[in-house]
């Protein structure tokens, strides 16, 4: 009598090796993985994906606060710059126990503050962006001062933040340190040119640069909402202010613009393409390969050899995403891919990724866009 067994069969029965079916229920990640929950069943799928669930942060501090830091920002569209969040971060991270974390903002904020690190949120909300109008601001900061008299103030150093800063410290007379590229807990480090540094030791408004601190914090904080005063009707002296002109985007600068649509070789449909821009009031960029061949002018190539870009929108249309093309949006805040392929390099740096054909979408964009213009 034979006792052989098929090789199949036997290392089956000794070794039940539990496999993934590939057809199982899947999700995919923003940044194009193709990724299985583990679990045979519904429910165990679920009990998984909850272990895998972030658990939730503990409160930095629940006060009560004898001192406080100050971070001020203007909001664009309801939103805070990563460079505001960042100042947040250094907040939050150098505050003891009994500092609360104020967020001063200029213009309504929509962000959830309290992942941020922020005890308490002030909005300006009638604070228009259109109208210049430092004085004002300046004075609203000085009421903030007598209220909530904080140790520090913490604001970026860029735009219209780095120059309120500047303004608000020289006229109220409190130390000022601008550019700073690092800090500790009572020390700060600013460039001083020629690959020196100074060490300093903290002013009371520091104006921060990119990168200072990483906003992924262990903790949250109260995120208290307030109503803030409304901003002082201040006499602006010596300034005219004639209001905002509206520039075409067409002509504008790339460095300068807030949303680009941009093309590369999976764009085969130009007039279209050329239409959606100047429908949605976007800046046209391109990749290398759709300049090369052409389609577009040297100037408007975004990437290593292109232009380094910083919109708060980047809608990547027929672009692969090759590294080159990627180092010129770095800075880019919000980028939409468009992309035949789900696995093209883009859909890593993508926040949202649309698998379609290029003039399939831009088609049904531009029709929903003009049939919103018509409805409003
Ligand atoms: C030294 C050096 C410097 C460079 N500098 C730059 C630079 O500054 N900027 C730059 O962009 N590149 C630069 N490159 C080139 C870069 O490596 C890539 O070759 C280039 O970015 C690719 O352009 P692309 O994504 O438009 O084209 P492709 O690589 O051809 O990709 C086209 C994409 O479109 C998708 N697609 C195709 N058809 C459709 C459709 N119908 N609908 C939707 N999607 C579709 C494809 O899936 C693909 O992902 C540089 C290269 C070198 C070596």
């Amino acid at each position: 009598m034979s006792t052989d067994i098929p090789m199949n069969a036997a290392s089956a029965s000794l070794n039940p090796l539990r496999r993934i079916d590939p057809r199982r229920p899947a999700i995919l990640t923003p940044q194009g993985l193709r990724r299985i929950v583990l679990g045979s069943s519904e429910g165990e799928r679920l009990a998984a994906s909850l272990a895998h669930a972030p658990a939730a942060k503990p409160v930095r501090s629940a006060g009560p606060f004898a001192l406080a830091t100050l971070v001020v920002t203007h909001a664009e569209r309801g939103s805070l710059s990563d460079q505001a969040r960042q100042a947040i971060a250094a907040a939050a991270i150098l505050a003891s126990a009994d500092t609360e974390v104020i967020l001063a903002v200029l213009g309504a904020c929509h962000d959830d503050v309290a992942a941020l690190g922020v005890d308490r949120l002030i909005v300006a909300e009638d604070f228009d962006a259109r109208h210049y109008q430092p004085a004002a601001c300046v004075q609203w900061l000085q009421r903030l001062q007598a209220d909530f008299k904080p140790q520090r103030w913490l604001l970026a150093d860029g735009g219209a933040d780095g120059q309120l800063g500047r303004r608000f410290a020289i006229q109220t007379g409190v130390s000022l340190a601008c550019g700073v590229a690092e800090m500790g807990a009572d020390s700060l480090r600013v460039p001083a040119g020629a690959g020196q540094d100074w060490l300093l030791p903290h002013a009371q408004v520091m104006l921060l640069a990119k990168g200072v601190a990483n906003t992924k914090l262990p903790f949250v904080g109260l995120g208290v909402s307030e109503p803030a005063q409304r901003l002082p009707a201040a006499q602006e002296h010596g300034i005219e202010d004639l209001g905002v002109q509206t520039g075409d985007p067409q002509t504008l600068a790339l460095e300068e613009a807030d949303f680009i649509l941009a093309a590369g070789n999976g764009v085969t449909d130009l007039p279209l393409f050329h239409s959606l821009a100047v429908e949605v009031g976007a800046a046209v960029g391109a990749s290398r390969v759709a300049v090369d061949d052409g389609r577009f002018a040297r100037a408007q190539q975004i990437g290593a050899t292109g232009k380094t870009v910083s919109a708060s929108g980047y809608l990547a249309i027929g672009i692969s995403g090759a590294v080159q093309h990627l180092q010129g949006i770095k800075d880019c805040r919000h980028v939409i891919a468009v992309n035949v392929d789900a696995s093209a390099p883009i859909a890593r740096r993508a926040d949202l990724t649309v698998v379609e054909d290029s003039s399939a979408l831009m088609q049904a964009l531009l029709e929903l866009v003009r049939h919103q213009k018509e409805v409003q």
